[in-house]
């Protein structure tokens, strides 16, 4: 598939070719060590690292040539783009690709749920038309324009993930993107160490309506405390078509039952007026939420909502946010659910509730192993103290925790409930063998700095 020749590339980035000049790419990279044959490869600099030490790497293992701002030692010869700015050439090449495309765009954002809920319109719209997607959480100044760089000329659909973490980001993104549809998953106190209030943190996410296409629609969420807010600034930036989701009477997709099962979620929903009863592949009353606001997406993108939500069975939860792995354990077995990707206090909560739901084998029990969650600003111990009410809420038999701020969660849980307490994740992986028992389901759960990626690990060796 040809994603971008060299004239083209020229062309979208006003550089200059050097080298080779009849290559044609079929994919975009930023990274060396993951180029895939047939990918042009941008060198950017980054806190770590220059990508122009690389390109020769690059070249070698199967990139069509390079997007540089200077020609790096040993590189004479090469199949190279030269561009003022390598960060600059990259939002041109994703502005060129968006001014191509006929694509019907989506965008996400949110305090949580924003990749899962990507993942589950990627999986809808994919069954409907030829969709491009973002990988991973790709949502921030790099990860934003590279996935638009990779979008092909001819796809139907797009979905694309933008992501912040301080007033201002979003503006750029949106802009670059110009989504016809923009869905704000929810308003929470997530990054709030950067944010004086929710209401800042509502406004920072409403900058995504500031890129909305003439004519575009809004998908908000119904029951969460800031959607007056939301709805207000939707209109203000002259967005007309306003949809919601939620349990409210008046949310467009609204959810009149959800039972949470330990494989899976099931939906029973008013589509405006139209019943639907479906499926989502994975467990937890927040993956039904956000199915609600796929499904209005998918409308709204001219898709068919009814089929899109019979395709949700058919999702599995993203790496780190729920995947489940059983493990033989001392002659019989446990349950490992997976949440080392991040956390937050409104995560937490929504993990530990949805634990409530899975099924222990004789004998065992269900246990939260928690690591710090991180940028919470100074409210910080008293947002981990209180995760105490959620376990006793969700009746949690044992909750194990890591770090100095999972302390005063340790702290506040009745002895009951208290399990063991370790320094920090390294620690805990080294403990925690001896307090599984077979039967047991447990849930890991941590920001990504915590780390309690090593606890899973420790576990899955059984
Ligand atoms: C630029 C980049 O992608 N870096 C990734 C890279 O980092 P590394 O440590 O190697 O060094 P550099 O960044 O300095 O490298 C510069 C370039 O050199 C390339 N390179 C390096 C070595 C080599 O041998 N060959 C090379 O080609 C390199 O690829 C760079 O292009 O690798 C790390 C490990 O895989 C990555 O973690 C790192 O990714 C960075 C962090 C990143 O942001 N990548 C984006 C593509 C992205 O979208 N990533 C998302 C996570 C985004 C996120 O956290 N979003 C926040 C909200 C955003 C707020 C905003 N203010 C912000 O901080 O950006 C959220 O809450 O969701 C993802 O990975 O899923
Ligand atoms: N509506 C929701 N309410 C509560 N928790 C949610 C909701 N949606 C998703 N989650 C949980 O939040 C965590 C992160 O989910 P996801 O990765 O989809 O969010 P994200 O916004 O993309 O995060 P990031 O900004 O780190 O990329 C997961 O544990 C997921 O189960
Ligand atoms: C790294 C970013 N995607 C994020 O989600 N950060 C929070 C604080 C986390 O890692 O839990």
């Amino acid at each position: 598939m040809s994603l971008w020749k060299a004239a083209e590339t020229q062309a979208a980035t006003h550089g200059t070719l050097m080298g080779a000049s009849d290559w044609t790419a079929e994919g975009v990279s930023i990274d060396s060590r993951s180029i895939a044959a047939g990918d042009l490869f941008i060198a950017l600099a980054g806190p770590n690292h220059d990508g122009h030490d690389h390109v020769k790497a690059a070249i070698e293992a199967g990139a069509v040539a390079a997007l540089v701002h200077k020609v790096p030692e040993g590189c004479d010869g090469l199949p190279l783009v030269l561009v003022a700015d390598t960060m600059t050439g990259l939002q041109d090449l994703a502005g060129a690709a968006r001014a191509r495309a006929n694509a019907r765009i989506v965008a996400v954002t949110g305090s949580v749920g924003k990749t899962g809920t990507k993942e589950m319109l990627a999986l809808a719209l994919s069954r409907q038309g030829k969709t491009h997607y973002s990988v991973g959480s790709f949502n921030n100044h790099w990860g934003v324009p590279l996935s638009l760089a990779r979008m092909p000329a001819d796809c139907v659909f797009a979905v694309f993930e933008l992501g912040m973490n301080h007033a201002g980001e979003l503006i750029p993104l949106t802009k670059m993107v110009r989504p016809h549809v923009a869905v704000i998953t929810t308003i929470e106190a997530v990054h709030s160490a950067f944010f004086a209030t929710t209401e800042d943190i509502a406004d920072a996410k409403a900058e995504i309506f500031l890129g909305v296409e003439a004519g575009g629609t809004v998908i908000l969420p119904r029951d969460n405390r800031h959607f007056r807010r939301l709805a207000a600034a939707a209109k203000a930036a002259g967005i007309s078509h306003r949809q919601s989701f939620g349990s409210h009477i008046d949310a467009d997709a609204r959810m009149l039952d959800c039972a949470v099962d330990p494989d899976d979620t099931a939906v029973f929903a008013l589509l405006r007026d139209h019943a639907l009863a479906f499926r989502v592949g994975v467990p937890g009353l927040h993956w039904g939420m956000n199915a609600l606001a796929v499904l209005l997406a998918v409308g709204a993108l001219g898709g068919d909502a009814e089929k899109a939500s019979q395709s949700l069975a058919a999702m599995r939860p993203p790496k780190g946010r729920g995947e489940r792995h059983v493990v033989a354990w001392k002659g019989g077995s446990i349950e490992v659910i997976d949440e080392s990707y991040n956390a937050s206090p409104v995560s937490m909560k929504a993990a530990i509730a949805t634990l409530a739901a899975a099924r222990p084998g004789k004998g065992g029990r269900r246990i939260a192993v928690l690591g710090d969650m991180l940028e919470l600003g100074d409210s910080a111990p008293a947002l981990h103290a209180h995760l105490a009410e959620a376990a006793a809420l969700w009746n949690t038999d044992l909750v194990c925790t890591a770090g100095p701020l999972m302390a005063h969660l340790h702290q506040a849980l009745p002895a009951t409930r208290r399990g063991i307490h370790a320094a920090n994740s390294t620690e805990l992986a080294g403990l925690i063998k001896t307090v599984i028992k077979p039967g047991d389901v447990v849930v890991v759960k941590g920001s990504a700095g915590s780390r309690m990626a090593q606890v899973v690990k420790a576990l899955l060796e059984g």
